[in-house]
Order: C-alpha cells, then structure tokens, then sequence
C-alpha cells in the first residue's frame, strides 16, 4: 500500500507555525507543561503538575477516577485555563493554549464520547479534519470553481489515503451513524490524524470497544506513530491496552503526577499500585515489593 499523502508545509498551517518550525527544529520535546494546576471550586483537580513528552513517543496519562487526566487533556488542547502554570506546544508557550488555533497549532485531538456527523459519509466525516485549511472565500466553494475546486479534490485525495492507511476504504461512502461502534472510533482517528498533526491527543480512545478492536486500534495508532511521526497523548482506562501501547505513562491521583516512566517502572511503582488497589502489598519485613 503506498499512501499518496505529503507532509502540509509550514506555509499552509500559517506563520504561527513557520516560527513554531523553527523552535520544534532546536528541540526533542513536543509538548511540556510546567507547574500546571487547575481548581474548581474547593476541587483541586491538578496540582503543580509538569510534564514532558517527546517528539514520537506515544504517552499515556492514567489513573484512578477524578483523577485529574480530562481536566489534563482540556488544559492541552486550551478548553481550560490553568489557575496557574504554563503549556509549551512545539516551543512556543502558553498561559492559554488557544483552542480555536489548536489544527494550527499542529494539534488534533478525538473526544471521549463519538462526536462524528452520524448523517455523513465517512469520506465527508474525514474531510472536515482538514476543512480549517480552506481559502477560498464562501462564493467560491458554493459554485465549487478554482481554488475551492482544487481544495476540495486535494481534500479528498488526502481522506482517501488515511481512509487506505486504516483499512476503512471499503466503508468511506457509508453514512457514518451506521457503522458498529468500534469503526466510528477509528473514522475519529482518521479524521484527526488527516491534517498530519504534529500532536494527537486521544481521550480514551478504546472506551466500550471489545478486546479485538481495541488491539486493532493500538495497531493503528502505533503504525500512525511510525509512519508520520506524530507524538501521542493518550488517555485510556483500559491499562492492559496502555502498557503495551506507551512508551513512557503518566500516573495521576488526586490532581497529583505520582509517577512517571515506562511502563515496567509504573507498573511496579508502589505508589500507583496503592492508587489503583488502595494498598501496596508489603514482604514480611514491611517493605514494598
Ligand atoms: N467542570 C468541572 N466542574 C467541577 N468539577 C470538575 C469539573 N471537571 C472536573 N471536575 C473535578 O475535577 C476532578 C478531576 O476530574 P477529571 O474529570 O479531570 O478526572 P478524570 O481522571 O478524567 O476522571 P474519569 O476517569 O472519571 O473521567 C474531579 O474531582 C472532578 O469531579
């Protein structure tokens, strides 16, 4: 399978990002938050948190219920504002991130409940990933000439190649509302990862899958990783499905980042074993084991 898609310049997504290039050129790290907490009310849903992700690694934040990880992925993508603390995206840092240049800004990101034009096609549900890039004026793309012309067929070139790349070619003109469950969540990630997003952010992507779709889109998501080099973010209560997927998890509890690291150092870390099974289990001498 060849996949007809090129990388979209810096000169398409705008000169926010021409001198984001420049700084993500200098650095490894894609994203980094630094001292960020968020309340609401007397609730303190993230405390003092930082955190720093590489370019193409794939990163998990777990952890308990009400532990912090939306409130985490809203602070990201700028649908809050941290109380305190900082976003930097590719280099250029945030109080705010700005939610209405995330595509811009390289970002995308699917939601936890399906959030696809059920009366699409999939095809369609796949272009409007790239419909910010649009120039032409409303006139044009209504009489459908020049430019909106040409936009609209390297639009569908593009969702086609991502729609080949996820093996959802053979249901790109079915009506997205119609498909099982499972193939919507993996219509959502081929409309985020259209625009070859530098950063995508997944809020639990394999919520009510079964176990063979969510093997298959962590299949997915790790061949999007290799093939574009995007770096992912991931929310996922599904741990299993985490631990082999992420290069590096995030464990929160309480607003609080408990640890940090592959996932065989979380994994036997006491602290997140506490977190999750409310005590660590102890040898005979009293010690963690
Ligand atoms: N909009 C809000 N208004 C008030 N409190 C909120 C709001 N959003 C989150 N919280 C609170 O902040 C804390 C962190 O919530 P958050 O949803 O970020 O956790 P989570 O780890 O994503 O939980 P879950 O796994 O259950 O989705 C919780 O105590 C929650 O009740």
């Amino acid at each position: 399978m060849t996949l007809a898609l090129e990388r979209i310049g810096p000169e398409e997504r705008g000169s926010a990002s021409r001198d984001k290039d420049v700084d993500a050129a200098a650095g490894r790290v894609a994203l980094e938050l630094s001292g960020v907490t968020l309340s609401f009310g007397g609730v303190q849903a993230l405390q003092d948190i930082d955190l720093v992700v590489e370019r193409g690694e794939i990163r998990a934040i777990i952890g308990p219920n009400g532990a912090g990880k939306s409130s985490l992925i809203n602070i990201i993508s700028g649908v809050y504002r941290a109380d305190r603390g900082r976003v930097s995206i590719n280099g250029q840092r945030f109080g705010r991130v700005p939610t209405e240049r995330l595509a811009r800004l390289g970002i995308a990101r699917t939601f936890q409940n399906l959030a696809l034009f059920k009366g699409l096609s999939v095809l369609d549900n796949v272009k409007t990933g790239l419909a910010y890039r649009h120039r032409a004026s409303v006139l044009e793309q209504v009489i459908g000439v020049g430019r909106a012309r040409r936009e609209q067929e390297e639009a569908r070139a593009r969702s086609q190649a991502i729609l080949d790349f996820l093996h959802l070619t053979d249901v790109g003109e079915r009506l997205a509302g119609t498909l099982p469950y499972g193939l919507q969540k993996r219509v959502e990630l081929a409309r985020a990862l259209v625009a070859e997003p530098d950063i995508l952010l997944l809020d639990e992507p394999m919520a009510g899958m079964t176990a063979t779709e969510k093997n298959e889109l962590a299949d997915f998501v790790r061949s999007a990783r290799d093939r574009f080099g995007t770096t992912v973010v991931l929310i996922e209560h599904d741990i299993g499905v985490v631990m082999g997927l992420s290069d590096h998890v995030a464990v929160l509890d309480y607003g609080r980042k408990i640890a940090d690291g592959t996932p065989g150092k979380v994994a036997n870390d006491p602290k997140v074993i506490d977190a999750y099974l409310g005590v660590a289990p102890e040898n005979e001498d009293g010690e963690g084991i």
